[in-house]
């Protein structure tokens, strides 16, 4: 076997590495720099410097982020920049965790003893850019300070802390940065009130600032007059947020369960830590209390309190015009759901059975702080590690109205069955808002509905209008944005304002887009308000340890001549990279191999001819977009409940949202061209906690495959991927095919694949079927072969048949047509009915 480890002090592979932090330009940048080195013949360690200029040259230097530079240090030849006479270490610098450059960078070292508290601060205030075993690195952004003013953390505290934590003084650029970024933030808020969104501040020169800008004051109504209220905002430190019993208990059973994970930095904790870590001396006093202040919220009651009105359809302009990169008021969501008299109490709780995780916990205690007041803003967590939970938990705290956003109707079910499985509520109220289920809700109740079924469309059925026409006549209290990055999205940006919500809560693990838009959340959602550390859950046992691996298969003959031939058809090219019969028979293979362990195998294919070949070949069941929603639950239920049913092919439809806590092995057969969420939402699916999990720690008890055909584009995809084992040869394979033949291990089966693919005639792809919105795919009878036992089929038929008669449909379809090709072709085709 030959095997080698890629550099694992790169970026933490596929959740965070640096070009998820870039502006669109800065990813442009990224892509003309990798095209010259391209261009160039670049080896593999000019890709790596490649990154690392582009890194230079992301958004988080430029300079509206404010934070110093370094351009009066100098370099030396590999850009490494020389601090020792600018930085002057602290005589106890061993004991401090942080070192922060001039220009705004931070480096984490993670065996400190007050490692987890350093890092609840650091996420607090600076966003993470890589995170290895060994040291983080951070960089504080102006997002990320607007970040932390919305979670009430002071621009004192701010500096203090990090001086404090710090191995030598705060550099002054940073200072100076820090205090001129804040200055504005969490000054301003904007509210909801009787259906009226009101911004609001206690500022002079805030409202004066914002009045005089053209957008805003289009924006406000005309005759609102700016109201003046002596007194301002509740007093929050009067305010004790007692929560609701059952999540207040569930919170302090969370603290004793997890009182040896030391989440708040007591002195005792402290302390401890520092004397069980011998080689270091005990932690500075001076950063004992460190904690103390962080979470309190500084309410100014004895201001004057400033307001006006805007309007709802301006209400996405206000927030852009207000966000740091602007005018830099950031707008704060917050809802005091305690005092909110006009919306009826649900009666929903905890069951006492609920323990939260710690981080589960931690999310939420950012979210609602110590006022008691519900923060709008984003949740990031790793894949299965609870997502669904945490919003059911956070709803259940605010016990309002309150609407839940998903990305498929496999989600909308999960969330309905989770807050059944979680509450003590009426499941009455746990409503479904899908193609399947219209049904008028009642006034008090938690709707769970997909994005897609709130997008403006034109042909909406009179009930769904219905529906949507209540969602949006009444105010929610929560509304909860599963999979947050798919709000920037055109179609779905505007269902924030559209459905009146006095708070967001977003929730994601991969706060990535390729397009760049991500940094639109923090103004339509709010800013970041906890994001936990992957491999920290993994080593406490919270999510499985995985074991990433890339195959590299190489191509039969006639494939790769086809391959070669193919030139500029990148259509063509991909699709024989991904039925390559090698890639097959490993993954026949590695199905075989974890099925005689007893694992529990997902298989992921976004092509969908690959897919069902391959399943159809080895007898297994699939799932993809034309599989009815009926039959999928079937599917998945029975996968859950059998221990004979070990292997299921899935197409992109699962990337997220499904959770099968008992899979523990991934096999990719064809990716997204290498997107890193795609890659992280499927590495979800195996990541859950591991029920009687036997291996021993630092053993692996999930497994992930990519496998990859060798010397193609795919190739370049994979180079994407930071921590992949890399294996080119699988043992054991040959032994295995002698012994039992794999379906495609004869000539004549690969050739019979290669001329189906070169004919085009693929259920699946080209002008054989067609997709709708939600990724369902009509398809046209097909003949011949025998490669599609029972998957589709032609049939003669007489044309009573046309007008619906033996359980047939007309379905138009509209094929995918190259540009500048003849235009749309609409085919009429029959189809099965699925009833
Ligand atoms: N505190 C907890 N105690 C016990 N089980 C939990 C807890 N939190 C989450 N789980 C379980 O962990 C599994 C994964 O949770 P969930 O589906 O919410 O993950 P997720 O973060 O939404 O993942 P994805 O992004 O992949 O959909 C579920 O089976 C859930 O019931």
């Amino acid at each position: 076997m030959a095997s080698s480890k890629r550099s694992s002090s790169q970026a933490e592979a596929i959740d965070h590495d640096e070009e998820d932090f870039k502006t669109p330009s800065a990813v442009q940048k990224t892509k003309r720099t990798k095209r010259t080195k391209r261009a160039s013949n670049a080896t593999a360690n000019d890709e790596e410097e490649t990154e690392r200029i582009d890194f230079e040259d992301s958004d988080l230097t430029r300079p509206d982020m404010g934070i110093g530079n370094t351009s009066s240090f100098e370099t030396d030849e590999y850009g490494a920049i020389d601090m020792r006479h600018a930085l002057e270490l602290k005589p106890d610098h061993p004991n401090r965790p942080i070192l922060v450059t001039p220009d705004g960078q931070i480096f984490l070292e993670t065996f400190s003893p007050i490692y987890k508290q350093a890092y609840d601060f650091l996420i607090a205030i600076a966003e993470p850019i890589c995170r290895p075993e060994h040291i983080h690195e951070y960089r504080i952004t102006s997002y990320s300070l607007y970040a932390a003013a919305s979670v009430g953390i002071q621009t004192d505290d701010i500096m203090k802390y990090l001086d404090r934590l710090c191995k030598t003084d705060l550099p002054l650029p940073v200072r100076k940065d820090i205090r001129t970024c804040t200055e504005r933030y969490g000054k301003v808020k904007l509210v909801l009130r009787s259906n009226r969104y009101i911004v609001e501040t206690n500022d002079e020169k805030a409202i004066s600032d914002l009045l005089k800008n053209p957008v805003i004051r289009n924006a406000k109504i005309d005759d609102s007059e700016v109201q003046e209220q002596r007194g301002g905002a509740p007093s929050a430190d009067k305010f004790q947020f007692e929560g609701q019993a059952a999540a207040d208990a569930a919170r302090l059973r969370t603290s004793q369960a997890h009182q040896e994970d030391g989440d708040e930095l007591s002195d005792e904790a402290l302390v401890a830590a520092a004397d069980a870590t011998e080689e270091l001396a005990a932690v500075p006093k001076d950063i004992l209390d460190l904690y103390d202040r962080v979470d309190e919220f500084a309410a100014d009651t004895d201001k004057t309190l400033f307001s006006f009105e805007i309007k709802k359809e301006h209400v996405e302009s206000v927030q852009a015009e207000c966000a740091p990169s602007r005018l830099d008021y950031p707008l704060i969501g917050e809802y005091d759901f305690r005092r909110d008299q006009k919306l009826r109490d649900l009666k929903i709780d905890l069951k006492p059975t609920c323990i939260l995780r710690p981080y589960q916990e931690k999310s939420l205690s950012k979210m609602f702080g110590r006022t008691g007041q519900a923060r709008s803003g984003i949740i990031v967590l790793p894949c299965g590690a609870g997502k669904t939970l945490t919003g059911v938990t956070a709803v259940s705290t605010i016990k309002k109205r309150a609407i839940v956003l998903c990305t498929s109707t496999v989600a909308v079910e999960q969330w309905c069955s989770e807050f059944r499985r979680w509450c003590n509520v009426d499941p009455s109220i746990i409503r479904k808002f899908t193609r399947d289920d219209k049904e008028l809700p009642p006034e008090d109740c938690i709707i769970c509905c997909t994005y897609s079924m709130l997008a403006p469309k034109k042909n909406r059925s009179e009930e769904a209008a219905r529906v949507i026409n209540f969602l949006r006549k009444r105010e929610w209290g929560i509304m909860v944005l599963d999979e947050v990055q798919t709000v920037p999205a055109a179609k779905f940006r505007a269902l924030l304002t559209e459905i009146p919500s006095h708070c967001k809560l977003g929730l994601t693990a991969t706060l990535v887009r390729e397009d760049g838009k991500i940094d639109d959340l923090r103004f339509l959602v709010g800013p970041k308000l906890y994001e936990a550390n992957w491999m920290d859950l993994q080593a406490a046992g919270h999510i499985a340890r995985v074991q990433c691996i890339e195959v590299w298969c190489r191509m039969t003959e006639g494939f790769y001549e086809e391959y070669l031939r193919g030139k500029n058809r990148i259509h063509l090219k991909r699709q024989l990279c991904v039925c390559n019969p090698i890639k097959f028979m490993y993954c026949e293979y590695l199905i075989r191999l974890h099925e005689a362990r007893q694992d529990k195998i997902i298989v992921f294919s976004d092509d969908k001819f690959a897919l069902r070949t391959l399943a159809m070949q080895m007898g297994k069941e699939h799932i993809d977009g034309d599989v009815p929603d009926r039959q999928r639950h079937d599917i998945i239920n029975r996968y859950k409940t059998t221990p004979s049913f070990r292997t299921i092919f899935f197409s992109k439809i699962a990337d997220n949202a499904f959770d099968l806590p008992e899979a523990n092995v991934l096999i990719q057969i064809s990716s997204h061209g290498g997107s890193r969420r795609q890659e992280a939402q499927r590495l979800g699916r195996i990541l859950r906690k591991k029920k009687n999990d036997r291996t021993k720690p630092g053993e692996y008890n999930a497994y992930f495959y990519s496998l990859v055909s060798q010397d193609t584009l795919e190739m370049a995809y994979a180079t994407k991927r930071q921590r992949f084992l890399v294996m080119k040869y699988l043992p054991g394979f040959e032994d295995e095919g002698r012994t039992r033949p794999y379906a495609f291990g004869t000539e004549h089966k690969q050739t019979q694949l290669l001329s189906r693919i070169l004919a085009n005639k693929m259920p699946g792809y080209g002008v054989c079927c067609a997709q709708d919105e939600e990724g369902r795919t009509s398809i046209v009878g097909d003949d011949d072969d025998d490669l599609y036992p029972a998957a589709v089929q032609r049939r003669a038929t007489s044309l009573s048949s046309f007008s619906g008669a033996n359980n047939m449909v007309y379905q138009e379809i509209r094929a995918r047509t190259k540009k500048n090709e003849c235009g749309l072709i609409v085919l009429l085709c029959l189809a099965v009915c699925p009833e």
